[in-house]
């Protein structure tokens, strides 16, 4: 299992071994060991799972403390292009994000801690999207942040996504008061 750090700290992308043979393929999607060495121990206690059209963009969102996630994301089917946007007062990548293709072909992983919003466009029809989250939907604890937001600068790849009327109203970070 390899795995690759970004510029921005605590996001990591996994990329599990394939054993290909005669019958298919055989791999570990999640092991402790791929953070242990890390030191790191996520606590996962729900996985959810969505299909988008090409062209469906969810996010950016998170959970606010006392149930924020950290989230283990990849997909099974389809292409996304997966973003998380640093919210951490503290941090010196504060606002800023990382962009990680997602592909059901290479079945990378990418782990975006608390602290974090996160948000996802499909690239192909049919994209089935898992996730591991270490807390549990708190519907109430719902935050986000306007996925065009310009002071954030994602390049989307795409000109109109299909997004929720509740993402779309989500706010913008100017004036935003970070809960992490
Ligand atoms: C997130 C979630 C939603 N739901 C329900 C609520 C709602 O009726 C329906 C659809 O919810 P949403 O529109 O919020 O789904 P969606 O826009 O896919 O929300 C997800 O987006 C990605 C980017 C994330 O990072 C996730 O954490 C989550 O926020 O599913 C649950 O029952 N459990 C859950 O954990």
């Amino acid at each position: 299992m390899d795995h690759r750090l970004f510029h921005i700290e605590g996001l990591i992308e996994f990329q599990p071994r394939i054993f290909r043979d005669d019958r298919g393929y055989f791999m570990e999607t999640f092991s402790m060991k791929w953070f242990e060495p890390l030191g790191l121990r996520p606590d996962f206690v729900q996985d959810n799972q969505s299909v988008s059209k090409k062209g469906v963009l969810r996010g950016l969102h998170f959970q606010k403390p006392p149930h924020a996630q950290a989230k283990l994301v990849r997909v099974t089917t389809g292409k996304a292009l997966d973003i998380a946007v640093d919210l951490r007062k503290e941090s010196p990548t504060y606002g800023q994000h990382v962009a990680c293709v997602l592909d059901a072909e290479r079945q990378n992983v990418f782990y975006v801690p608390e602290g974090f919003a996160h948000g996802f466009v499909a690239l192909e029809d049919d994209t089935t999207f898992l996730y591991k989250c270490t807390d549990f939907y708190a519907p109430d604890t719902e935050g986000g942040i306007l996925w065009n937001d310009p002071s954030l600068g994602i390049d989307w790849g795409i000109a109109e996504p299909l997004v929720s009327p509740k993402d779309e109203v989500l706010p913008t970070l100017e004036g935003f008061s970070s809960p992490f």
